[in-house]
């Protein structure tokens, strides 16, 4: 726990200068309190005394002390509550930053919901400790450490029981402590796996809509929240003991330095107003005492969720540059799949011993039954994963051995699933090229069959797409995928079933821009046309993630393998005729 407290004070580092300054500030400012109470005494000795003019001066100071702490303290939780709203906004935009770097693998398996959770219960504990650090953590610290040196020196028989009560403390919290961690974390676990069943279901909405899951998806969630209480309530019960413990062990402390104080008086050895005094002490001391013990179990219970926000911080990239790693930089796009194996998980590979080769500005057509393992072996080749044996070169360079994102600005993929951002649409379209003016916006909207239906939307370019695309056709979110991949202009182009949700007609007409895109470029297409087959310099035919057969088509039906067979089947689909005609928008822009 104290790791991970350290830690937290440790993200301060970037503002080390400020956050010293506050935490010293606020130690003086604890002392300036305390000073308040002498010049109180000092005034009221001055005014009994004949020193009348020494009383004036006692009290202007007591004025500009008590005045100056107020101005102080008002500088000093404004600028540390400034200090941690930035530091908090800082956690969270490393955290952003880190996470959406992570390999796919990780989100695989771990819910948007959870990573969104962790994120902002991280951030918020990491808030609380730090103003907690800048208020009272350190002054209470400093007391403890300067009270029981001072209670010793003024009895030590009647300190050695403080002493005693601050290890009953200790002892206390330790054993709560151990008793209730893991039941915490299952607490904690279930916070998370809620968050991500909310999640999925708001992801999922129509889907539990149409299949009237409404009540069923409410009971679960409601069946979760009774588990977290069901664990949470034997953890309040444990801390709910260990404060009622620590007030006893309070009380009985003080009960005993009076009688302690008592049987000394009766020897002589103290004074009744020693004793009172001490007592007055001691209170003040139990007071920082049971304001330490807060501390604790706050901590206590903020761990795993920042266990968790760390442990993501912590999870290593995977696919990070070599060092000195150079870009790779206009390539030619001559790409070599040497003996590539991989598999999501290691024991059962996706792809084995892929080996195959495409001259620049070739065309490989990936085809073979469902699961095959045609989308794995493209999304290697822009390093969504590495190979676990084997390489793949770009104009002869292993990809590994070059700048990732200069390996991936070299490619353009267009995805089975479009994956459309919750912003306008031309905002999702300037992901494939950020300073894209309007008219090249437009421009690639046109090539890709898109211009029309979006310039019928209300608020044409400008419209906001629901999450997911959810508020398009299948077939608007794949034109407006390939438009997004138009714009992008990289020498690689990867098209996974990028024309399967639009109607013939449609597609013959995209087909027209494709072939210019696709034109001059590598181009790696799971194709269901029997032309795309047909052209395509390379086929490859995967199964179950073995390359059965590769070469053109001739060949292939010829060999009368897999490839025939599915073509006998007529899994390749026949061109729709393209009548030579323009998107209407386009010809009602040339007649006006
Ligand atoms: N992210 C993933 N994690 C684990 N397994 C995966 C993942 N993606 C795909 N797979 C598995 O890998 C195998 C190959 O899948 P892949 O998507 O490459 O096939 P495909 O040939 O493109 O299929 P389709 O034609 O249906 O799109 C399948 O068995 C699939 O279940």
């Amino acid at each position: 726990m104290f790791k991970i407290y350290l830690r937290v004070i440790g993200l301060l580092a970037p503002e080390k200068g400020l956050a010293a300054t506050l935490a010293i500030a606020n130690l003086a400012l604890a002392g300036v309190f305390f000073l308040e109470p002498w010049l109180f005494g000092r005034v009221v000795d001055a005014l009994a005394g004949t020193e009348r003019h020494d009383a004036w001066r006692l009290i202007g100071l007591w004025a500009a002390v008590g005045f100056g702490g107020v101005i102080a303290s008002v500088w000093v939780s404004l600028y540390a509550d400034r200090l941690a709203h930035r530091r908090r906004l800082a956690a969270i935009a490393s955290y952003f930053e880190h996470a959406i770097a992570l390999p796919l693998s990780f989100h695989g398996e771990h819910h948007t919901g959870r990573l969104l959770r962790i994120m902002h219960g991280g951030a918020s504990n990491l808030f609380g400790l730090w103003l907690g650090f800048f208020r009272e953590h350190l002054a209470t610290l400093l007391a403890i450490l300067v009270m029981v040196p001072l209670a010793l020196t003024i009895n030590w028989k009647l300190a050695l029981l403080m002493i005693g009560l601050m290890v009953s403390f200790a002892v206390f919290n330790a054993i709560a402590m151990r008793r209730t961690h893991k039941a915490q974390g299952e607490v904690e676990e279930l916070h998370h796996a809620i968050s991500e069943r909310a999640g999925d279901v708001f992801g999922n909405v129509s889907v539990v809509q149409s299949f009237t899951r409404l009540s069923s998806e409410v009971a679960h969630v409601r069946g979760m929240m009774s588990r977290v209480l069901a664990a949470q309530y034997p953890v309040l019960r444990g801390w709910a003991v260990l404060s009622v413990l620590n007030r006893a062990a309070s009380t009985l402390t003080i009960i005993a330095i009076f009688a302690l104080g008592a049987s000394l008086n009766a020897k002589g050895e103290v004074t009744v107003g020693q004793i009172v005094s001490f007592v007055g002490f001691a209170m003040m001391l139990i007071g920082r005492l049971e304001q330490f013990a807060g501390f604790i179990s706050g901590l206590f219970f903020q761990t795993h969720s920042l266990n968790d926000f760390f442990r993501v911080l912590d999870t290593r990239l995977a696919n990070v540059d070599k060092p000195g790693a150079p870009d790779l930089v206009a390539p030619r796009g001559e790409v070599a799949f040497e003996n590539v194996s991989f598999g999501y998980d290691p024991a059962q590979p996706a792809l084995r011993n892929l080996s195959f080769r495409v001259r620049a500005g070739g065309t490989v057509a990936l085809v073979g039954p469902t699961g095959a393992g045609k989308t794995t072996a493209l999304s290697l080749l822009y390093r969504a994963y590495d190979p676990s044996e084997g390489r793949i070169t770009v104009d002869g360079v292993d990809i590994r051995d070059v700048g990732i994102d200069s390996l991936r600005r070299n490619i353009s993929v267009v995805f089975q699933d479009p994956g459309l951002f919750y912003r306008s649409i031309a905002d999702n379209l300037r992901i494939g090229k950020p300073d894209a003016t309007d008219a090249d916006i437009e421009a690639a909207a046109r090539a890709a069959e898109a211009h029309r239906f979006v310039s019928a939307k209300p608020d044409g370019y400008a419209t906001l797409v629901a999450e997911r695309g959810r508020s398009l056709s299948g077939g608007e979110r794949q034109r407006l995928a390939i438009a997004r991949a138009m714009l992008k202009d990289a020498p690689i182009l990867i098209l996974d079933e990028a024309t399967s949700a639009l109607d013939n007609a449609t597609e013959a007409r995209i087909q027209r821009a494709l072939g210019a895109l696709t034109k001059n470029r590598t181009t790696f297409v799971i194709a269901h046309r029997l032309t795309t087959v047909r052209n395509a310099d390379l086929i490859l035919v995967l199964k179950d993630g073995e390359l059965v057969e590769q070469g053109r088509y001739a060949e292939l039906v010829a060999q009368g393998g897999l490839f025939a067979e599915l073509d006998g089947q007529g899994r390749f689909v026949e061109d729709a005729v393209d009548d030579g005609s323009e998107e209407p928008a386009v010809l009602e822009a040339r007649a006006a």
